[in-house]
C-alpha cells in the first residue's frame, strides 16, 4: 500500500471532494496522502474520516496545500476557478500531475491554466464520464454530418447548488458541435435570452440551464432541423462516476510528458 503513488484531494468538504475520497480510499493504485480544504472551514485540523462521518483515517484535514503536497504525485481539485489557479501553480512548482475537474473559468483563467501546463501534466476535463466524453465525439460527428438547417441547442440540468452555467459539459459538447461545423464557439454561441430577442440566428448554438432540486447532471444535444429533431442525451445519476473518471487520469497522467490532456487522451478517444 505504501508503494502506490500518493494523491492529494482539494476541497475535500465538498460534494465531489467527499466522493473522491471515497474512491481514492477504495482504489489499488492510488493511495490518499492528503486532504486539503479552504482556509477557516470547520473541518480544517480535524480527522478525515470523523468529518466525514465514519471511521478515524489518521489522516487530518489541512488549509496547508504546499505541506500537504510534499508527499504527493498527483493532486484531484474540484473546487473554485481561483483556488484551481492557485493548485496549479504549486503542483507545477513540485512537478505533480494536476486533474482538475474545476469549471466556471473565465477566458483570462484558461489562458493562465494553459500558461501553467506547459510546465507540467495537467489533465482538464468538465466532465470526466466515459458517456459524456464519447457524447462529445458524437457531437462532433452529427455537426459535421448536418448543415445550419439543423439548429443546435445544447440543454443542461443540474442541483440547485451549482454556482456556474453553462455548465463545463454544456461547453464542451458546445466546442465539439461547433468543431464539427468548422467554426469558433465565441463566435457562435447563443446564451441567456431573454425579452425580445428577435429570431433565432441561423448557425448559432444556443445555451439553456435548468437549476433544481439534486439533478446529478444532464445534457442534451437538441438538432432541430425541418420536420424532425435529433437529439443526443446523457443522464449522470451518480457522482461516483465523476470521481472514477479523475482517479483513471490521475493514474494514466502519472506516465505523461509535461503539456495539458483532457479526458478523450486518457480514455483513448482522441
Ligand atoms: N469535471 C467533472 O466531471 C465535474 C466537475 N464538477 C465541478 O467541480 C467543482 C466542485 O463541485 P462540487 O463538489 O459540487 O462543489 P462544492 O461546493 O460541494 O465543493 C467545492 C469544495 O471546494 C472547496 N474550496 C473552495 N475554495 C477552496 C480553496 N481555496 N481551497 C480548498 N478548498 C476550496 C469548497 O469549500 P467551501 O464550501 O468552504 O467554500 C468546497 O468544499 C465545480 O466547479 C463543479 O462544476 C463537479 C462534478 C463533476
Ligand atoms: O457542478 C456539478 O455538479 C457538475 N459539474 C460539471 C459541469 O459543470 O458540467 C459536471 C457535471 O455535470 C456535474
Amino acid at each position: 500500500m505504501g508503494d502506490l503513488p500518493g494523491v492529494v484531494i482539494t476541497g475535500v468538504s465538498g460534494r465531489m471532494g467527499q466522493m473522491l475520497v471515497r474512491e481514492v480510499q477504495a482504489s489499488e493504485k492510488l493511495r490518499l496522502t492528503g486532504a486539503v480544504d479552504r482556509a477557516g472551514h470547520d473541518w480544517i485540523g480535524r480527522d478525515l474520516g470523523l468529518a466525514m462521518g465514519g471511521a478515524e483515517t489518521g489522516l487530518l484535514v489541512t488549509d496547508d496545500a504546499e505541506a500537504a503536497f510534499a508527499e504527493a504525485r498527483a493532486i484531484i481539485d474540484f473546487t473554485a476557478p481561483a483556488a484551481t489557479l492557485g493548485f496549479s501553480r504549486l503542483a507545477a512548482e513540485r512537478g505533480l500531475v494536476h486533474v482538475i475537474g474545476t469549471t466556471g473559468f473565465s477566458d483570462e483563467e484558461l489562458d493562465e491554466l494553459a500558461e501553467v501546463a506547459k510546465g507540467s501534466v495537467q489533465v482538464r476535463a468538465g466532465n470526466m464520464s466515459l458517456g459524456v466524453n464519447l457524447l462529445t465525439v458524437l457531437t462532433r460527428k452529427v455537426a459535421e454530418a448536418l448543415d445550419t438547417e439543423f439548429d443546435i441547442e445544447i440543454v443542461e440540468a443540474h442541483h440547485n447548488r451549482k454556482v456556474d452555467a453553462p455548465s463545463g459539459t454544456a461547453l464542451m459538447l458546445g466546442e465539439a458541435a461547433a468543431e464539427g461545423r468548422g467554426v469558433s464557439l465565441a463566435d457562435a454561441s447563443d446564451r441567456g435570452r431573454d425579452g425580445i430577442t428577435g429570431a433565432r440566428k441561423a448557425g448559432d448554438i444556443g445555451f439553456s440551464a435548468i437549476r433544481g432540486g439534486d439533478i446529478v447532471g444532464e445534457h442534451d444535444v437538441i438538432f432541430a432541423g425541418p420536420g424532425e429533431r435529433i437529439i443526443l442525451r446523457h443522464v449522470a445519476s451518480d457522482r461516483a462516476l465523476f470521481a472514477r473518471g479523475a482517479l483513471k487520469a490521475a493514474s494514466w497522467a502519472l506516465d505523461q510528458e509535461p503539456g495539458f490532456y483532457d479526458m478523450l487522451d486518457v480514455l483513448g478517444l482522441n
